[in-house]
């Protein structure tokens, strides 16, 4: 079990009391820091969120030493810290300057940003804004700081602060690892891909401990982390957001891992939107009502519900009614939501603004492509866990170097890069890997692949129909082409395994992931099978580049 919660208010007064004592910082960042807020603190780091980028700017830099040692000295614990801004802590103070000054502040009206929606929810009780104290040193009034900063920057957006990964740039002397093992191993199923004993569907692989944190990701594994360590108190719902293969569905599963292993009995459920649009269309054609109590008990009687890929959420309103409900009665229960999409909120299109709303309500964050050393980090890890031979850092750094967008792609290629070092046992070095990432990257037009043109490219390369590929008839060409061409659905499109599983005539999802796996150790077994994948890639984005054109 975790520790008791920490008593964010009372520790963010104490490293205040500390930081009066020392006497290190100046009366204006010290007015800044009464302003701000520790909004939680996970593992070894605090997330503060401060009210401007001045604020921001100062702290980590000139007075990073200061705080960090009077927030150690809070906590209790060696702690580092990540700073996000939020404007509204500004006026909020302003607000609070006006009204005469009682012992138990109550919430002032104003912007709720998701920030302090965030906050306010904590250990169940309204917000606890730091205390504007009247101190010796103090003499520039919040209301100065206020206007002070408004003239500063009247061009300040008004839209509620967004928080995202460039608030969290990496200290110099940080290094790019896994977080420090905050939960053990996750129960794993046969076949080491999903947990046992509940009905969760997790993913083995995807832990905090296999995740790694560098500058794109840092926030939102913050806020994961946190969440998984107080579901419902810390952030309600969390929201990430971020391109295709950017470890979004990766953090979903550590979520719900990271809880279980702190919370024994608790109710987690991971689902893709497309999944719980089945699950609803089933529930109501059947006509049943055992099956939409069903429905119910998966959906209602959860603590924790992790919802991938909202955008795929079926337009259908009657879907959408349901998510809402579903959304609705566990937010009022104080069951946590997770809930990932390719877009921020805002930008999701046939989305009711009052569910965009409820989107917002907790924290918002985003993941972005990984800087070169993170990509690395990653390739690394991968092989850690494989437990494969060592890969050089120079062939890892060759591989990261060329493929920067997407993790996904980043995995395929270090997969192929040891496929061909197993079969042809030339060494691992960059040679090997420039000859794997020619053919992989100099067909690349950029064009979009579809599932389609994979299909069809598969179909025609081993002789056989659509419909074979596709169908459901077992004998051994047709099974190694379907898996084939649900590998490279995989590696070459964003689609997520259940979307890729409806295009070989609506298999599960679990199927495609065992294809995958399948396919990246055959080829490492089998030439054949590699030059089968290697030629099959080359005809298929030749033929998405002609399409394209
Ligand atoms: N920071 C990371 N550390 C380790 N592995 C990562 C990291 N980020 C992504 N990955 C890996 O990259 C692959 C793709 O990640 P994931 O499926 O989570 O992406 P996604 O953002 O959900 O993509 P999509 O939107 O297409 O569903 C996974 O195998 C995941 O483990």
């Amino acid at each position: 079990m975790a520790d008791a919660p920490l008593d964010l208010a009372a520790t963010w007064d104490e490293t205040l009391r500390i930081l009066r004592r020392e006497n290190e910082v100046n009366e204006r960042a010290m007015a800044f820091l009464t302003l701000s807020r520790l909004m939680a603190v996970v593992a070894d780091t605090a997330l503060l969120a401060v009210p401007s980028t001045w604020a921001k700017d100062v702290f980590e830099q000139r007075y990073a030493t200061a705080l960090r040692y009077a927030l150690t000295q809070a906590v209790g614990q060696d702690t580092r810290f990540a700073i996000t801004i939020d404007e509204s802590l500004l006026m909020a103070g302003a607000e609070d300057e006006d009204r005469p000054r009682t012992t138990s502040p109550s919430p002032a009206p104003r912007r709720e940003s998701p920030v302090d929606k965030a906050v306010d929810t904590v250990d169940g009780e309204p917000a606890r804004r730091p205390e504007l104290r009247e101190t010796p040193g103090r003499r520039l009034s919040t209301q100065d700081l206020a206007e002070q900063y408004a003239e500063a920057d009247p061009e300040r957006p008004e839209e509620p602060a967004y928080i995202d990964r460039r608030h969290f740039e990496p200290r110099a002397d940080e290094r790019l690892t896994p977080m420090p093992s905050p939960s053990p191993a996750p129960r794993a199923a046969e076949g080491g891909e999903t947990t046992l004993g509940s009905d969760s569907k997790l993913n083995a692989k995807y832990t905090f401990e296999t995740f790694v944190i560098g500058a794109s990701n840092r926030f939102a594994q913050a806020a994961a982390s946190a969440v998984a360590e107080a579901p419902a108190k810390a952030y309600n719902p969390l929201f990430i957001y971020g391109g295709s293969g950017l470890g979004k569905t990766h953090l979903l599963h550590a979520v719900g891992h990271y809880a279980q292993s702190l919370y024994s009995g608790i109710e987690v459920r991971y689902v893709n939107s497309e999944e719980f649009t089945n699950d609803f269309i089933n529930s109501v054609q059947s006509g049943q009502f055992g099956k939409a109590q069903e429905f119910h008990r998966r959906y209602r009687d959860i603590d924790i519900l992790l919802i991938d890929d909202i955008q795929f959420l079926q337009r259908a309103p009657e879907t959408m009614e349901a998510f809402f409900h579903t959304f609705n009665t566990l937010h009022n229960e104080n069951k946590q939501i997770v809930i990932t999409s390719d877009l921020p909120p805002k930008q999701l299109g046939g989305f009711e603004d009052r569910m965009r709303s409820r989107f917002e309500m907790g924290l918002m964050t985003d993941v972005q492509p990984p800087d070169l050393e993170t990509r690395i980090a990653i390739l690394r890890k991968k092989v850690e866990m494989e437990g494969t031979q060592e890969v050089p850092r120079d062939v890892l750094e060759y591989i990261a170097s060329r493929i920067s967008t997407n993790i996904r792609e980043l995995e395929g290629a270090l997969i192929r890069v040891q496929a061909l070092h197993s079969l042809s046992r030339q060494p691992m070095d960059v040679s090997l890997a420039e000859s794997v990432l020619k053919d992989l990257l100099t067909h690349d037009s950029g064009a979009e692949i579809t599932a389609a043109t994979i299909i069809a490219q598969t179909a025609a390369y081993f002789g056989l129909t659509v419909e074979q590929v596709t169908g459901g008839a077992r004998t051994r060409v047709l099974v190694t082409a379907r898996q084939i061409a649900m590998y490279l659905c995989r590696e070459l499109t964003d689609m997520p395994l259940m979307r890729i599983g409806k295009e070989f005539g609506g298999r599960d999802h679990t199927t495609v992931m065992h294809a995958n796996k399948k396919i990246a150790e055959l080829m490492k077994e089998r030439r054949a099978i590699f030059n089968q994948v290697t030629e099959l890639t080359a005809r298929i984005k030749n033929s998405s580049a002609d399409q394209g054109r």
